[in-house]
């Protein structure tokens, strides 16, 4: 977390205004990201400074780094564009190169809190690099695909992946995309949620001894945290935006939580917010 205030910046392939520590290790790659809705130029490339900053305008009280990742596919960039610019359309599937990001600046409770996002690429053979970038991420968003099984399978691999490089106090969400799609869906909604419990299982020695410590637990006993939490889990469309600001937000609010140390009778909540304003995917409106 950093504190600073300095002018706007703009989405590209490093960090713009620094005030968040960069990775160091491979120093990446061209923004090859193009999800269908986002802005590209001719070459698929992102364009810079396409759209305004959030509401919060051009100065941030506090900055964070959230990262997504997730198989190829899951719509990563997708989730990104909808959250950054509010747009999607369909279109032919442009797999990240290396890795991206874009900030956004939200208003938590009168507090100016950057988030820059990173989207990271799917693909295997660009895991060294997203490597080098966990370290400094606040947040990790974790995405499977609710219409490809196997995305759902790869999930104990990235959270294998994510105790050996990311933070042990990195907040984590796990977000089942697509949910738009119900005709094709064929991960249900439980077994996303069995999963997030699961998972902390594994942070607590059964199975693969995760150390992440800082799941957004909100109720610590002696033995940990307490069990009916797991990891926060939400589902989420890229395509209707169902979601997809709750899910940065949550994020953004817990991550503001912890630089402030809060009064505990204030504390944010992150399950259980999730949990109060998250919408299902048959619900009203995105
Ligand atoms: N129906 C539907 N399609 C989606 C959604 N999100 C993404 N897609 C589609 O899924 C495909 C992949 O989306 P991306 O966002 O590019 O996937 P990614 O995770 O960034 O993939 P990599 O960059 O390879 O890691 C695209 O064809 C998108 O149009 C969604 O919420 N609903
Ligand atoms: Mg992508």
């Amino acid at each position: 977390m950093s504190r600073k205030k300095t002018p706007k910046s703009k989405g590209g392939s490093a960090p713009a205004t620094s005030a968040l520590p960069a990775a160091n290790g491979p120093r990446l790659v061209r923004p090859g990201t193009a999800c269908p809705g986002s802005k590209t130029s001719p070459n698929g490339l992102l364009q810079q400074g396409q759209s305004p900053l959030g509401s919060g305008g051009d100065f941030y009280d506090v900055a964070f780094k959230v990262m997504l990742v997730g198989d190829s596919g899951v719509g990563k960039t997708c989730l990104l564009v909808r959250f950054k610019d509010g747009a999607f359309l369909a279109g032919t599937f442009i797999s990240t190169v290396g890795i991206d990001f874009r900030n956004k600046v939200l208003n938590v409770d009168g507090t100016k809190v950057k988030l820059q996002i990173w989207d990271t690429a799917g693909q295997e053979r660009f895991r060294s690099v997203t490597h080098a970038y966990y370290r400094d991420a606040h947040a990790l968003l974790l995405l499977y695909d609710v219409t490809n099984k196997a995305s759902f399978d790869s999930i104990q691999a990235w959270l294998a992946e994510i105790q050996e490089y990311a933070q042990h106090d990195v907040v984590l969400m796990l977000l089942g995309n697509k949910v738009d799609s119900a005709q094709e869906r064929v991960v249900k909604r439980e077994d996303g949620e069995k999963l997030a419990k699961v998972s902390w299982g594994l942070q607590h020695g059964q199975g693969v001894p995760l150390r992440l410590q800082g799941w957004g637990c909100p109720h610590q006993s002696a033995a940990g945290c307490l069990q009916e939490y797991g990891l926060p889990f939400m589902e989420t469309s890229a395509k209707t935006g169902l979601n997809v600001d709750l899910a940065f937000t949550a994020i953004a609010k817990e991550l503001k939580q912890r630089s402030t140390k809060a009064p505990s009778e204030h504390r944010f909540l992150l399950h259980d917010y999730v949990r109060r304003e998250g919408r299902g995917a048959f619900c009203c409106r995105p």
